[in-house]
């Protein structure tokens, strides 16, 4: 308990130090910029208001197709409100602005509806961020439709309420006011500085607390979300170094806002990347257990025919294909004398030494208890009696001490071979003349090697 404490608790201590570099760094930057460059472009607000919007729209469509993957984890939905609502307020936050679109407008700035939209935004992403992280805490849990039904609703009604607030109170509406600043000297109100700011602030610090304590920064996608959340709280603190609306400190803002996007940005993609990675790694492990034999790691009996039979269709009077069929002497009595788990290592140790007496292009596999199949492609007849003689030899000269254990006596194999340069025979008739030299082997007396004719 102590070491999963401490461990949390260093995790707590790297994050925040993490932080601390992060907006350290863009401070920094930011600092320099406003002494060396006098005036900035009033153009570079809208754009990376424009930047921020596409940032957000993106996060939102991710985690859709996150959720979608995976419907169980219905918090994906709660995030992917948030940033769809996030994206529609800044759309209404480029439309208080004219003059970027136009300079020939008639109409000017709309300082106040742009603090409104703002004001919604933090309050609709802070909300739907808590949210999320509460239904985290549902993802084990069976939901039925209803209460599916429920959250969705929920999410819905919430997000578009905000909406709908944020243009109730803006000009378009004389229904509610609420006055934030002051279009005419773009002084903010004290109701904003004084009240709004500072319970955005708090809000947000209580979505960052909720979330670290719910998800305890336990992977990369909660730790860009408390990330996330840090940006948001160090944003409005900003703000409060000043009254005036439009000025560096709000680019600052703004430019925090892109940056801490664009890593979360990062984050995700680097999310689909292990996803990706992961999904390709047990692709090929399933595909691998599908193909071999899960004592011996040979091939299995289905991928040897299937090759087999592709070998044939390729086979010419000068590509011939052989194939060996191999079956150990007498292994019932060693599974008699030493049991079942011995018998299991020497049948690993007979395919160990298989796969190392062959070539790369040729197959070894597995095809009944005791009883091992060699396809040689490209192999005359007396080129595989070779290689099925060398092999014999070998496996006969281990004994229990040269194995290690592995096989408690000396083994021997009984092998048939047959070649064919003929596309007409089929994979079975090639096994079933093998498997007829090999039991001509066996009648013959044991350990040896005989060629079908
Ligand atoms: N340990 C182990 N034994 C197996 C496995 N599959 C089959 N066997 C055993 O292999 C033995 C095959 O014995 P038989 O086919 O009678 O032939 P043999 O004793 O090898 O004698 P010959 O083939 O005539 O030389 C049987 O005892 C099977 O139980 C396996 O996966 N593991």
């Amino acid at each position: 308990m102590i070491v999963i404490n401490r461990h949390l608790g260093n995790r707590y201590v790297s994050f925040a130090l993490t932080c601390l570099v992060f907006f350290g760094i863009l401070h920094a930057i930011f600092n320099n910029i406003e002494r060396t460059v006098p005036t900035l472009s009033p153009f570079l607000f809208p754009t990376l208001t424009v930047f921020l919007l596409v940032f957000h729209l993106f996060i939102a469509i991710f985690m859709i197709m996150k959720y979608w993957c995976d419907k169980q984890r219905v918090f994906l939905l709660a995030i992917a409100f948030a940033f769809v609502g996030s994206a529609l307020l800044m759309a209404g936050t480029l439309s208080c602005f004219p003059t970027w679109l136009n300079p020939y407008s008639l109409h000017p700035n709309n300082y106040n509806d742009a603090m409104i939209y703002f004001m919604m935004r933090n309050i609709m992403m802070a909300s739907l961020f808590t949210l999320s992280t509460v239904l985290f805490t549902l993802r084990h849990s069976a939901l039925t439709r209803p209460m599916y039904g429920f959250i969705v609703g929920l999410l819905l009604i919430f997000t578009a309420l905000m909406i709908i607030l944020a243009w109730l109170y803006s000009s378009h509406s004389a229904l509610l006011s609420l006055d934030l600043v002051n279009n005419d000297t773009r002084q903010s109100t004290i109701l904003w500085t004084q009240v709004i700011n500072i319970i955005l602030i708090l809000f947000w610090v209580s979505t960052l607390i909720t979330m670290l304590v719910i998800t305890r920064l336990r992977n990369l996608f909660w730790l860009s979300g408390c990330f996330l959340c840090v940006c948001y709280i160090i944003t409005l603190s900003t703000l409060m170094t000043t009254d005036y609306v439009g000025g560096f400190v709000w680019y600052r803002a703004r430019f925090f806002e892109a940056i801490a996007t664009l890593v979360i940005i990062f984050t995700l993609l680097q999310d689909v990347f292990s996803l990706y990675r992961q999904s390709h790694l047990k692709y090929q492990q399933s595909y691998q257990n599908s193909i071999r034999d899960a004592l011996t790691r040979l091939y299995n009996r289905s991928y040897f025919y299937e090759s087999l039979s592709h070998s044939l269709s390729t086979t010419t009077g000068s590509k011939p294909v052989s194939v060996i069929v191999s079956d150990l002497d007498r292994f019932k009595r060693i599974n008699d004398t030493y049991g079942h788990l011995q018998g299991d290592k020497v049948l690993q140790f007979v395919a160990n030494l298989l796969m190392d007496s062959v070539r790369p292009q040729d197959i070894a596999a597995r095809i009944g208890g005791e009883e091992f199949v060699l396809l040689l492609p490209n192999t005359s007849s007396e080129a595989a009696k070779q290689v099925a003689e060398r092999i014999r030899i070998l496996l006969a000269s281990f004994d229990r001490e040269t194995t290690h254990g592995e096989l408690p006596e000396p083994i021997t194999i009984s092998m048939g071979v047959y070649t064919t340069t003929s596309s007409a025979v089929t994979a079975e008739e090639c096994v079933e003349r093998a498997d007829k030299a090999m039991y001509e082997a066996k009648e013959t007396g044991r350990n040896r090697v005989v060629v079908f004719s």
